[in-house]
C-alpha cells in the first residue's frame, strides 16, 4: 500500500436509473483503502443508491440500471467476466437492520468461509469463526452459546454478528448502509468503536444519516443531493470549511 488514502475502488461518471427515472448523476469518487469513507445527505438523495452499485446489489433490482465505470483494485465491477459472488465476498456489506440467518452464531459466521471453500478442515473454520467475531466485538459475549440461534441475539449483538459474517470472508471493503439506524444509543456506541478498530484493515464506507456520526467515525466524507456528489473530502474539512454553498446548508442544518 503506497498511502493510507490509496484508492481500493474508483467510480467513474456513475449514474443510476430505475426505469426513467435517475437516482444517481456522474459521480466520480475514489475510496480509499485504509479509510472510512461517509456518505452524508437528506433523505432520498441517493446515498443508498449509490452504495449499492459498489458490489452490484443493484443487480438485485429489476428496474434498476448503472452506467459508467467501477473499479475495485483496476478490476471492471460491471465486466460480463466479474463473478458476482466472489465481488461480494470481497465487498461485503451490512445493512441498515440485522439481517443474520435464522441458524446457530457459529454457521451466521461459519458459512461464508464454507461456501468459498476458505477453510479445509473443522479446525481451520474454527478459528476462522473465532478470530471473525473477536474482531467484530463479540467473542466475549458468544463464545459459550455458539450453537445458540443468531437471532436470539440483541440488536447491537446482530449487527455485530453480520460484520464478523462479513469480516470472515476476508473482504477487502465493508459497505454499510445506515448500520445503526435500528440500534439504540449504547449500542451504537458499540458499533462505532468497532469502525474505529476495523479502520486500516479494509476499506470501509459507511451511509449514514447523522452527521455526528460521520464526523466521528469516517476520515473522509462525501455529500449527497438529489443524485449528485456536491462535495468529498477530509471529514474535519468538510464539516468545517465547506467549499459548496449545499454543503454548507446542510451542515448547519438548513435543510435534511
Ligand atoms: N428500488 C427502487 N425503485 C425505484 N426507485 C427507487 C428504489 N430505491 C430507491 N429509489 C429512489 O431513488 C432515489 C434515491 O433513493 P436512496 O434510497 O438511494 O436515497 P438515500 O439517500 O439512501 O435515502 P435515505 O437516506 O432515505 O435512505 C429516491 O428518489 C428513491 O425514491
Amino acid at each position: 500500500m503506497e498511502h493510507p488514502g490509496a484508492p481500493k475502488m474508483r467510480t467513474k461518471d456513475v449514474s443510476v436509473y430505475y426505469g426513467d427515472k435517475k437516482a444517481i448523476d456522474q459521480v466520480t469518487i475514489d475510496i480509499p483503502a485504509e479509510y472510512v469513507t461517509a456518505f452524508i445527505g437528506p433523505s432520498g438523495c441517493g446515498k443508498s443508491t449509490f452504495l449499492r452499485t459498489l458490489n452490484r446489489m443493484n443487480d438485485t433490482i429489476p428496474s434498476a440500471r448503472v452506467e459508467g465505470t467501477i473499479e475495485l483494485d483496476g478490476d471492471d465491477v460491471y465486466a460480463s467476466s466479474m463473478d458476482v459472488v466472489q465481488l461480494r465476498a470481497r465487498v461485503g456489506m451490512v445493512f441498515q437492520k440485522p439481517n443474520p440467518f435464522p441458524k446457530s452464531i457459529y454457521d451466521n459466521v461459519a458459512y461464508g468461509p464454507s461456501i468459498h471453500g476458505l477453510a479445509p478442515t473443522k479446525a481451520d473454520l474454527d478459528q476462522i469463526v473465532e478470530k471473525s467475531l473477536q474482531r467484530a466485538g463479540l467473542w466475549n459475549e458468544v463464545k459459550d452459546r455458539l450453537q445458540e440461534s443468531g437471532t436470539a441475539l440483541s440488536g447491537g449483538q446482530q449487527q455485530r454478528l453480520c460484520i464478523a459474517r462479513a469480516i470472515a470472508v476476508d473482504p477487502e471493503v465493508i459497505l454499510m448502509d445506515e448500520p445503526c439506524s435500528a440500534l439504540d444509543p449504547i449500542a451504537t456506541a458499540k458499533i462505532e468503536e468497532l469502525i474505529d478498530e476495523l479502520q486500516g484493515r479494509y476499506a470501509i464506507v459507511i451511509v449514514t444519516h447523522s452527521m455526528q456520526q460521520a464526523a466521528r467515525v469516517s476520515q473522509r466524507t462525501a455529500f449527497f443531493h438529489l443524485g449528485e456528489m456536491v462535495e468529498y473530502g477530509p471529514t474535519d474539512a468538510i464539516f468545517t470549511t465547506p467549499q459548496e454553498e449545499r454543503t454548507k446548508d446542510y451542515i448547519t442544518g438548513r435543510y435534511g
